[in-house]
């Protein structure tokens, strides 16, 4: 197995010394794995069966969902592209995008596939996996504030800051999301790009793959090279029952919120030599959280980010909204007009 260049974090635990070792991944790699999350493997197994079914279906269904503005619906192949300063042509791979999520419920307000309705337990299991994905933010979320040891103000304790702007059943660009990245034989494994470089618009990334589907790189500016993500599986000597580690990545939104002292790393997705003999495709179950539409982006009360001046929201006078932030990307991924 490649070694994991990556941290694995227990997050069972709310505390201090939980919050201490995300905030050092946090700020260093600004990529980690963490494990405790909850999900058994059954359970991840099950979306990914979900998942693989519905890409299954006919181009002609699908097609019939297309990606709207809000980034919700089914994006055909190249319908996105990541990186497009760099790429011509969109990205060799399909999803299928949930948004105006309510976390209450676990259901969005759009019109989402109807074979995922037609059985009760399919939409269970996306409602689930949504509202438990959502959760594992928000406790993501609440460690790192205790790592930044944000300040108590009249209205809010800072462990709560974040989730403060974390209202559930408010409007916010959160994004669950379905991918599949077909195998290809034929193709010169070092010359495919599966998902052009780019970095995450929310505040954290949750993401769980599969073995043998490998090809999740993130660049380190440091030695400006590119480094894989292995798949880690769950520790077996921990619990018999746990689903993997999740990969977690700190977004724009974060950075941006911490005066860059969270790191929002660029990543990508490559097809590496040996996922390219076997011909495997790839599956991701992606989760972007993101604060309401309305959260500004002032900076956060921690005296950690008010070492860092002229910096993301400490170099803004007039912040501006996670609304506003998420729409400016959205715009360039996908070639839209402001
Ligand atoms: O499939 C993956 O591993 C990466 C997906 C990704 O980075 C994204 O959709 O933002
Ligand atoms: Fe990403």
């Amino acid at each position: 197995m490649t070694e994991n260049p990556l941290k694995i974090v227990d997050i069972s635990t709310v505390n201090q010394s939980t919050a201490d070792e995300l905030l050092d991944a946090a700020t260093t790699q600004g990529f980690l794995f963490v494990e405790g999350h909850g999900f058994s493997q059954e359970e991840v197994d099950t979306v990914f069966q979900l998942s693989k079914e519905f890409f299954q279906l006919d181009n002609e269904y699908k097609n019939k969902y297309p990606i709207d503005s809000s980034n919700h619906g089914y994006a055909n192949f190249g319908g996105e592209n990541l990186d497009p300063q760099n790429q011509k042509q969109g990205d060799p791979k399909e999803a299928l995008n949930f948004t105006s999520l309510n976390f209450l419920t676990g259901k969005s307000s759009k019109e989402i596939p109807d074979w995922l309705l037609q059985d009760p337990e399919r939409e269970r299991i996306i409602t689930d996996t949504i509202q438990r994905m959502y959760q594992l933010s928000i406790r993501i979320l609440k460690l790192l504030a205790i790592g930044l040891k944000i300040e108590d103000t009249e209205s809010v304790k800072g462990e709560d800051w974040f989730l403060s702007r974390y209202d559930p059943s408010k409007d916010s660009g959160s994004t669950f999301r379905f991918l599949h990245y077909p195998g290809q034989k034929s193709l010169n494994p070092e010359s495919v790009i599966r998902a052009g470089a780019h970095t995450d618009y929310g505040s954290v990334t949750l993401l769980f793959q599969q073995e043998n589907q490998e090809g999740l790189e993130i660049y380190s500016s440091g030695g400006k090279r590119w480094i894989p993500v292995p798949f880690v599986g769950a520790d077996r000597s921990k619990s018999t029952t746990a689903g993997p580690p999740v990969v977690v990545n700190i977004g724009d939104l974060l950075s941006y919120w911490t005066g860059g002292i969270l790191k929002s790393t660029i990543h990508r997705v490559k097809f590496p030599a040996k996922v390219q003999e076997t011909g495997q495709d790839r599956y991701s179950i992606v989760f972007f959280s993101h604060p309401n539409d309305d959260a500004l982006l002032e900076p956060v009360p921690s005296k950690l980010v008010q070492t860092i001046q002229n910096r993301g929201a400490n170099s803004e006078s007039n912040y501006i909204t996670a609304k506003q932030h998420l729409d400016n990307r959205l715009a360039a991924t996908y070639g839209w007009k402001k």
